[in-house]
């Protein structure tokens, strides 16, 4: 398999596309083992989606449209059925809008042209993979900036280079940081109950060289109140207009935690993520996922009867609690307006 991104990545791609056929590292399998998936059919790409082999915003955005142009080329001329077809690919998953916004740009393309053009397709995906790892790299250097040297950071779920086109958002500005010395002591939430930190991004900051700490979440607040941190910094599903933030459950916690004692809270998201239709988070659809996740994670695979969990995988964390949102556009402050920086 070949990318045309090879050369401009920054070096690892979990999302890949020759024309015609999709590679995904299977992120479920991560990090015991890297096994990757070939997908040539848009059914196997929802499922991918919708069973998490590949998540993040960035990341199912830049999926959903290769699987848009994979769709165009078996659906031929048939336009009402590829319009199905990316009906059911926008409801694999609800909170991230980068997967609405994706589905959304490629229907655009076809009604520009008024019909089905795979190529054409193609060409708009392979741009919006290409401006995504763009806006990573803008996002590293923007966010970083704003770190005074020598500082404690801690990140919830997974934000590189699995969860995104390029770099990462969140996981990017913390890559960044270290590099450039503003960033000194690493530490990322185990993110219960899939553990995109103590698997994901566990992963990639080791494959980096970064030295880190994980920690489960409970452990957030006594971490802030022993000093050592003086950023959280994590990504978005979605932002609403007036600067709310969906994303990975826990996150509203740390922004409160942040808040209490002392701690700055940044978001780190292109502007794929930012939804100007949505007036305030109260609105954002929270997905909700199989319980037995829950149990999953506790080690628990036959689950005793009267048991029960409640599993909503993403939260709001209100605009007052975050202290600026990064974007490819700059840097943003209270109160927000991703017109101007
Ligand atoms: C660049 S990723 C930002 C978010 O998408 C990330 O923090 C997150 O919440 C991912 O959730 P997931 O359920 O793993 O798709």
């Amino acid at each position: 398999m070949t990318t045309v991104f090879d050369e401009s990545s920054d070096g690892f791609q979990a999302v890949r596309f020759d024309g015609k056929r999709l590679e995904l590292i299977d992120q479920r399998l991560l990090p015991q083992e890297e096994r990757w998936l070939r997908i040539d059919q848009i059914d196997a790409v929802i499922a991918a989606i919708a069973d998490l082999v590949v998540r993040g915003a960035p990341a199912i955005g830049v999926t959903a449209a290769y699987g848009a142009v994979m769709a165009a080329r078996a659906r031929g001329d048939d336009l009402r059925g590829w319009l199905t077809d990316m009906q059911r690919l926008e409801q694999a998953r609800p909170t991230a809008v980068n997967l609405a916004w994706a589905v959304a740009r490629m229907r655009e393309v076809t009604v520009r042209l008024g019909r089905l053009d795979s190529d054409a397709l193609a060409d708009e995906a392979y741009r919006m993979h290409r401006a995504d790892i763009e806006a990573n790299r803008t996002m590293a250097k923007a966010g970083s900036a704003v770190i005074d040297p020598g500082s404690g950071v801690l990140t919830h779920c997974n934000t590189g280079s699995l969860a995104t086109g390029g770099i990462g958002t969140a996981l990017g500005v913390v890559l960044e940081g270290v590099r450039s010395g503003r960033v000194e002591r690493v530490y990322a939430d185990e993110t219960r109950p899939w553990l995109q930190g103590s698997r994901l991004t566990a992963w990639e900051l080791a494959r980096a060289g970064v030295e880190f700490q994980v920690l489960v979440e409970g452990a957030a607040a006594a971490l802030m109140a022993s000093g050592k941190v003086d950023w959280v910094i994590t990504g978005a599903d979605r932002i609403a207009a007036n600067g709310d933030v969906a994303n990975k459950i826990g996150t509203y916690a740390l922004a409160v935690l942040a808040r209490h004692h002392g701690v700055k809270m940044m978001v780190v998201a292109p502007s794929s993520t930012v939804d100007p239709a949505m007036a305030s988070g109260q609105g954002i659809e929270i997905e909700q996922r199989d319980s037995a996740e829950i149990w999953r994670a506790a080690g628990i695979e036959s689950v005793p009867s009267g048991f029960a969990a409640w599993n909503p995988v993403f939260d709001i964390t209100p605009a007052e609690l975050v202290d600026c949102i990064v974007t490819e556009n700059g840097v943003f402050y209270p109160d927000y307006d991703f017109s101007q920086p």
